[in-house]
């Protein structure tokens, strides 16, 4: 099983270093021919404009838009939360995402309120209590289709209810960064559904 970790831009040694923690030795992703060798990709955080102007030209837009059409698990911390948007609110005009979940984010939608901030959040389907969760100029998730189960809400505080993680079928998105706090049950999470969906070879 090979995951990578898309190296345009952002925290991609943060990333890297929490899948070799989970025991999956993780590669760099930056051109299609090592994107074509992963079962499983993770966007890191960083800047979503960047990301997606570099996707565009490390010609990844269109082949990651395509594995994730064919039901590659991906995910998104972030601004790797943005770039699997259906729709950006907030974004550059022409700011591209790879369209992976039925849902609308607001980029730096805590801004308005407060830049970076710590709290607390439950993950469904992940045991071992709330995560101690970090939000640098996060986005939150303001709407969804049908198809995405909302996996977690910040539980309290000025923003207590938004929706700030979230899961369709192969695809999962956090607003929060579990790589920089040393909590390895999202990328453990992850590599769990990358195992469930590789074929065994
Ligand atoms: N920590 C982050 O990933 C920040 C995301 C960034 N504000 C963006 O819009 O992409």
């Amino acid at each position: 099983m090979n995951i990578g970790v898309l190296a345009l831009q952002g925290d991609v040694r943060e990333h890297l270093a929490a899948l070799a923690e989970s025991d999956v030795l993780a590669r760099p992703v930056r051109r299609p021919e090592e994107l074509a060798d992963v079962d499983g990709l993770v966007i890191p955080g960083g800047e979503s404009t960047a990301i997606s102007k570099l996707a565009v030209s490390f010609g990844l837009l269109d082949p990651i838009r395509k594995r994730i059409a064919d039901g590659m698990p991906v995910y998104g911390s972030c601004a790797g939360m943005i770039m699997l948007a259906a729709t950006v609110l907030d974004g550059r005009p022409d700011q591209e995402s790879f369209h992976g979940i039925d849902m609308t984010v607001r980029r730096n939608a805590f801004g308005r309120q407060i830049d970076s901030f710590e709290a607390s959040v439950a993950i469904d389907d992940i045991e071992g209590g709330p995560f101690h969760a970090v939000f640098i100029r996060a986005p939150w998730v303001e709407q969804i289709g049908g198809d995405v189960r909302v996996l977690g809400r910040v539980a309290e505080g000025a923003a207590a209810g938004r929706i700030v993680a979230v899961r369709q079928g192969n695809l999962l998105a956090t607003a929060f960064h579990p790589e920089l706090t040393g909590d390895l049950r999202v990328h453990r999470y992850f590599v769990e559904m990358v195992r469930q969906a590789v074929p065994v070879r």
